[in-house]
């Protein structure tokens, strides 16, 4: 059985003036002490959810629970939820401690108490001597630390992170990716962050909401939404996914069987279920399971190389196959007999024990 979730979303919608819908239905359960991504396009809801959750909008209908208790109407700052911003939102005029122990100010704490929290939290994020620091001093890493501090040092039931890393570069960014997991480890707090970066949402997250046009689209493990997206939304937000036409032909044991044109195609059952026969379904297949050759055999199909774009280990071949199909294919460099050029033909074929999703929508 489930375990009992931390905050519940039922049924939460979201219309703003002028009939913009933010969120429609939207249900969503986050289990205590998980690292919830909410990922998806500009303009999906992302935010939206965040912000009912911590209470600075209110759902036009639906409910929020937390722990099992109606939530809904509860002012922001009566919720156990704490919010980090984007911007970081931190005060010019006051030092690294005294942003840090804001909140704590606003609570019936003594100062001796309150500055043994302030050193705690710092000292999570490595901070520990920047006590006495002015916040115009700091890096674009160390304001971010210090936001997570502030947030952190109230010790909020649920922690809540819109774009935490974007004002970050590259480099910065995937170090502060790993001390935000670790941080969340060692807290053990939920956090619910909010990001359109699919590679950051699978590298930092225990599970994932893929969302779209307010709705959800899908809700897994990284894993599982790379391995077994299950719309064609999802398989075409998370990496790449080359969308393959194809007509149900029967089964293989567990493996459902495809023919795309002459690449036959193995697919996975979706929940058990195959279609019938002769029906035309969606597969999903990845560059790095197809193959390509420079001779034609039994079961490849031809593709003509549009563009080789060099991706480190492997270069990826845009091609297109017979009825102008795109496909997309990660060949290694160094295989053996690799020379393809831009408008040779490629024979295509399916890398042997792929597993490919078929997908609905
Ligand atoms: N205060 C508002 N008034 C009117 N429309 C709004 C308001 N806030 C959000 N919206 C609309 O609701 C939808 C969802 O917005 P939301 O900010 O949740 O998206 P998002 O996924 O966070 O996008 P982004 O990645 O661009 O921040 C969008 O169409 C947006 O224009």
């Amino acid at each position: 059985m489930a375990p009992d979730p931390l905050v519940r979303l039922q049924a939460v919608s979201k219309v703003f003036p002028g009939g913009i819908v933010g969120l429609d239905a939207v249900d969503l359960d986050i289990v205590g002490g998980e690292f919830l991504t909410l990922l998806g396009p500009s303009g999906c809801g992302k935010t939206t959810s965040l912000r009912v959750i911590a209470g600075f909008e209110s759902p036009s209908s639906g409910k929020v629970l937390l722990d099992g208790r109606d939530i809904t109407a509860l002012r922001p700052f009566d919720r156990p939820v704490n919010t980090v911003f984007q911007d970081y939102a931190l005060f010019p005029h006051m030092n690294v401690a005294e942003n840090v122990g804001f909140g704590l100010s606003l609570r019936k704490l003594s100062g001796a108490e309150q500055s043994k929290r302030v050193g705690e939290a710092l000292d999570m994020v490595g901070l520990a001597d920047k006590l006495n620091a002015r916040v115009s001093e700091l890096s674009g890493g160390q304001r971010q630390r210090v936001a997570l501090a502030r947030a952190i040092v109230c010790e909020p039931r649920v922690l809540l992170l819109d774009e935490p890393l974007s004002a970050l570069d590259a480099h910065l960014r995937e170090q502060m990716q790993v001390e935000l997991k670790r941080l969340q480890s060692r807290l053990g707090t939920t956090f619910v962050m909010v990001t359109h970066d699919q590679t950051e949402a699978l590298s930092i997250s225990d599970r994932i909401v893929v969302m779209n046009k307010g709705r959800i689209e899908q809700i897994a493990p990284p894993a599982t939404l790379y391995d077994r997206p299950a719309t064609t939304f999802v398989a075409s937000f998370i990496g790449t996914m080359n969308l393959l036409q194809s007509r149900f032909v029967g089964r293989d044991g567990d493996r459902l069987r495809f023919a795309a044109g002459a690449l036959p195609l193995e697919a996975m059952p979706e929940n058990g279920e195959a279609p019938s026969t002769g029906a035309m379904r969606i597969i999903g297949v990845r560059p790095e399971d197809l193959l390509a050759t420079t001779k034609a055999t039994a079961g490849t199909a031809p593709a003509r190389v549009n563009s080789i774009v060099f991706h480190g280990r492997t270069l990826r071949l845009h091609a297109e196959l017979e009825k102008g199909a795109p496909v997309v294919i990660d060949a290694p460099r160094q295989a053996e007999g690799f020379q393809f050029s831009v408008g040779d033909v490629a024979h295509i074929s399916l890398r042997p024990g792929a597993n490919c999703p078929v997908l609905s929508g």
